[in-house]
């Protein structure tokens, strides 16, 4: 199921005002924002509050990993801030997966709550020097499996396994995709990649994208870019 607005532009930044800077040529019609482990490490919660004052939906990307009763907390710290999607790693495992959407069920309009399976920086060499030999994409899968099995409402994964997980859980599992470059940038510590355009024929709903846009001279010029490459696909 391919979103109209796919895009979220990862504001990895390390102070409010070149956050801001780019934020204030942004339009929340077109795109959502990601807020992260360093900008909100920062800044808090009030700049979450302040962008969604200027109408944005906010994916707030904490990647919550701990015993389950933390993790549950957390979540509901995340909803009561009004965040769009808010995400767990996976390998936290199932009580804690379950503990998360318990406490999110409490909510009213809950944020959407997402399960982090495989880094899109990691790879094949990277998993086993970790004590998980395999493909990314096994392992992938097999949490995948297991968010969808708690409740959880999609997962991060990489570009390259979008179309596995799709045809394993459906098309309102949400697939949130990092590791999306578009064609000629760097892919930087990203292993797993692939096009914008290629990522949603794949099935992902949601695009993250981050350097590419927020490093780039004309970061609007990028998204107008990015929009036009995918034009087709958001088409059919
Ligand atoms: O597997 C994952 C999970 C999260 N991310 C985050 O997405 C952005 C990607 O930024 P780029 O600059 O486009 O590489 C970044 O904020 C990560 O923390 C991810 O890359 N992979």
């Amino acid at each position: 199921m391919t979103q109209v607005k796919p895009l979220i532009v990862a504001l990895d930044f390390a102070a409010e005002a070149p956050a801001l800077a780019l934020v204030e040529r942004l339009d929340p019609v077109r795109c959502r924002l990601k807020v992260g482990k360093e900008l909100f490490t920062r800044l808090g919660p009030a700049f979450v509050e302040r962008l969604q004052r200027l109408g944005f939906e906010i994916f707030l990307d904490l990647k919550f990993h701990d015993i389950p009763n933390t993790v549950a907390a957390a979540c509901a710290a995340a909803a009561d801030l009004g965040v769009w999607m808010v995400n767990v790693h996976v390998v936290g495992g199932r009580t804690m997966l379950e503990a998360a959407r318990e406490r999110l069920s409490r909510y009213e309009r809950p944020p959407l709550l997402i399960g982090v399976t495989v880094l899109t920086s990691l790879d094949r060499a990277d998993l086993a020097a970790i004590g998980c030999p395999g493909e990314p994409r096994e392992r992938v899968l097999s949490l995948a499996h297991l968010a969808h099995e708690a409740g959880l409402d999609g997962v991060v994964c990489s570009p390259l396994e979008t179309a596995q997980v799709r045809a394993a859980f459906g098309p309102a599992f949400r697939l949130i995709t990092p590791g999306v470059r578009p064609e000629g940038s760097v892919s930087g510590d990203q292993k797993r990649v692939m096009t914008p355009a290629a990522a949603l024929a794949a099935g992902a709903d949601y695009l993250v994208i981050g350097r590419p846009i927020t490093q780039a001279p004309d970061p609007l010029s990028v998204i107008e870019a990015i929009d036009r490459s995918c034009m087709n696909v958001l088409e059919n």
